[in-house]
């Protein structure tokens, strides 16, 4: 298959390169008039997926939203992998798996592995326990023609007490990583097929993000950041930027226009702020 790293940044150059999460927190079934139930939980992810896999670059399932119903929801998400997938967007995991590399060679097989019911184009993973421990992730990705988007800087404030601390050879730990990337993509073109997590919402990342990567920016909309945030976070790497906007967009729901109004709208708003994009 066609790296990951080439069709995103094809995705984003002919659809832009907004990414929609579908996020089906209790609170959004009950706002769109569905039950926190199995039946609620389909519906919703089918209405997104009908709304938006024909125009945004990707499509972010959280899989803990799936998850939280059993068997019956992971049903749904390997569902909603496989429509997404094929109305022409490309379809990020966010599962953020992180384990000794033993078992990370399990969760790469789950989410990176062709012949696997959740094979997805991209999966978030945490190096927080080492990132040589995400190589069985790293080595399956390049094999399939997948991506893997590892967590650098999150959006989160907490992040900042474990991301900001210094690694043990004196670099930013956050740094280190992002380093570990940019070796992982060192040939690549246009750009490789690992990825960066870098909230939007940190103001200067204050890091050196030139990975040769894609950069997923979550934290737009619910979470307090604007596509107007972008330049002053990414510098001379927005190009590289994913913005992601998960109730942002979905809070518009369940009307399938307004939902599309929605991501258009925020897809203007990052055009307008990375004119290159
Ligand atoms: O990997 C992610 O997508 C992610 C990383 C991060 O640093 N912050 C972050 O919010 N996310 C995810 O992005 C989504 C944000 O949702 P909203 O705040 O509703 O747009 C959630 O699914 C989070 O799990």
């Amino acid at each position: 298959m066609i790296p990951f790293g080439t069709r995103l940044r094809e995705a984003m150059d002919t659809r832009g390169p907004l990414c929609v999460g579908i996020d089906p927190h209790a609170s959004l079934l009950a706002d769109w008039g569905l039950n926190d139930d199995i039946a609620g939980l389909e519906r919703f992810t089918r209405i997104t997926v009908e709304a938006l896999a024909d125009r945004v670059a990707m499509l972010k399932p959280q899989s803990a939203f799936f998850e939280r119903f059993g068997s019956r929801g992971v049903a749904v998400l390997e569902k909603a992998v496989e429509e997404a997938r094929a109305a022409g967007t490309l379809v990020l995991m966010d599962a953020k798996r992180g384990d000794i590399g033993s078992t990370m060679a399990a969760y790469a097989a789950t989410y990176l592995d062709p012949a696997s019911p959740l094979f997805s184009d991209a999966v978030t993973v945490s190096p927080y326990l080492g990132f040589g421990s995400l190589r069985p992730a790293l080595d399956l990705a390049a094999k399939s023609g997948s991506g893997v988007f590892v967590l650098a800087l999150t959006s989160n404030p907490e992040g900042a007490e474990v991301q900001r601390s210094t690694a043990a050879d004196g670099r930013p730990l956050a740094q280190l990583m992002l380093d570990h990337m940019a070796a992982e993509n060192a040939d690549a073109s246009p750009m490789g097929s690992v990825g960066a997590v870098v909230g939007a919402t940190l103001g200067d990342a204050g890091v050196n993000l030139d990975i040769n990567g894609p950069l997923l920016a979550p934290g737009i909309g619910a979470q307090g950041a604007t596509p107007a945030d972008l330049p002053g976070v990414f510098g001379s790497a927005v190009r590289n930027v994913v913005p992601s906007v998960s109730r942002g967009v979905l809070r518009h729901g369940p009307d399938v226009s307004a939902l599309r109004e929605a991501a258009a709208r925020y897809a203007d708003e990052v055009r307008a702020a990375i004119p290159q994009a």
